[in-house]
């Protein structure tokens, strides 16, 4: 099989590979791929790194000031275990012949792009909760799909990360639900961070399928599995009947159910917003990155000692042989 491949010239490594993808085979590493395929992937999986690297953010905002031991230890764990997440996936897009700390400059330096949604502001404990109901909910949307990427090591990165998520997400539903029994001062809390996170988290799928230039090629590659409008939609279909349990409204008086469709219809997210966020001009973007940028910076030390380790490590071993 190998030495077939390896006599294959440019038009039959497309060929090759266009049928692993019909045939809904994973590509990996050390395949042939179209260029384009592989830049896809290293922007998508690198802005999803970034992503959950600046998630830990607007959450880390409240770790010193959890209403209880409790609260604080699970708010710790949730904001580690996005760490994780963006390792696991730093390291799926080195598997394609990027570099982790050329990812991190490009970053810094707004050459790529993470997620709109953690340019919002965390201004309530409550807000603790919605992100892990909401946002941790649309991020569960939309990557169970991605566990069936054509892209092994990515596909393989979500099988993990979506097992996380989905404790991320009860843990924000069980906390809201305990608010939502406390007093009227925290029912309030609760139906304020979710009129405040409810658009946002429609917009974390992306532009409109109709404004969406990566979509149609994407979905071709099977890299997305869904476009951005049909995951919005499973995620309303998905949260109105859990707002209803919790007994909080969703600030949009256009939702309602359509027995035809069999779905929700919603309103039209403001488009012109998430263009401004992701362009730059959110509410936190300067403070997302300005903070990324100094850990970054004050880490240098840790990245200087470890590679020399290293270094004696292997100079070590090299002497042992
Ligand atoms: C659906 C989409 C996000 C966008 O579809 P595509 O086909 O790729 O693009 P499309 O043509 O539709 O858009 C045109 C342009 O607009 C960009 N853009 C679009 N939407 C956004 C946006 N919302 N924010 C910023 N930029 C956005 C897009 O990159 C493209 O720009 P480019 O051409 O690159 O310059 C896709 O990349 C995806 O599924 N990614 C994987 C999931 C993922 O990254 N999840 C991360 C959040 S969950 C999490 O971290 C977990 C967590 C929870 C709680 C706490 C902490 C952590």
């Amino acid at each position: 099989m190998t030495t077939t491949i390896d006599r294959l010239d440019e038009a039959g490594l497309q060929r090759h590979f266009d049928e692993r993808i019909a045939h809904d085979q994973r590509i990996e590493p050390r395949d042939w791929m179209p260029e384009g395929y592989r830049r896809t992937l290293v922007r998508q999986i690198a802005q999803h790194a970034h992503s959950e690297i600046i998630g830990m953010q607007p959450e880390g905002n409240w770790l010193t000031r959890a209403p209880s031991l409790r609260r604080k230890a699970i708010l710790l764990a949730k904001v580690q275990d996005e760490a994780g997440h963006g390792l696991y996936l730093y390291s799926a897009a080195e598997t394609l012949g990027v570099d982790r700390a050329e990812l991190t400059d490009r970053l810094i330096q707004r050459r790529q792009k993470y997620s709109s949604i953690f340019n919002y502001p965390t201004l309530t404990f409550a807000d603790i909760g919605v992100i892990g109901w909401l946002v941790d909910g649309a991020a569960i949307c939309n990557q169970v799909p991605l566990c069936r990427s054509s892209f092994g090591p990515y596909a393989r990165a979500m099988v993990r990360i979506c097992k996380e998520e989905s404790f991320h997400q009860r843990q924000g539903y069980e906390l809201l639900m305990t608010m939502m029994r406390g007093t009227a001062q925290q029912r309030e809390m609760v139906q304020d961070a979710t009129n405040r996170w409810w658009w946002p988290s429609l917009m974390m799928f992306g532009p409109p399928d109709s404004d969406s230039p990566n979509t149609q090629q994407s979905m071709a590659w099977r890299i997305k599995r869904h476009t951005n409008d049909e995951l919005r939609q499973k995620f309303v279909d998905m949260t109105v009947p859990q707002a209803e349990a919790l007994g909080v409204t969703l600030p949009d008086p256009q939702l309602r159910w359509n027995a035809e469709r069999g779905h929700y219809d919603f309103g039209e997210p403001d488009w012109s917003e998430l263009k401004r966020v992701i362009s730059g001009d959110g509410p936190c973007n300067e403070q997302r990155l300005a903070r990324r940028r100094a850990a970054h910076e004050e880490g240098q030390w840790v990245r200087d000692a470890a590679a020399a380790h290293a270094a004696k490590q292997a100079a070590r071993e090299e002497a042992a042989r």
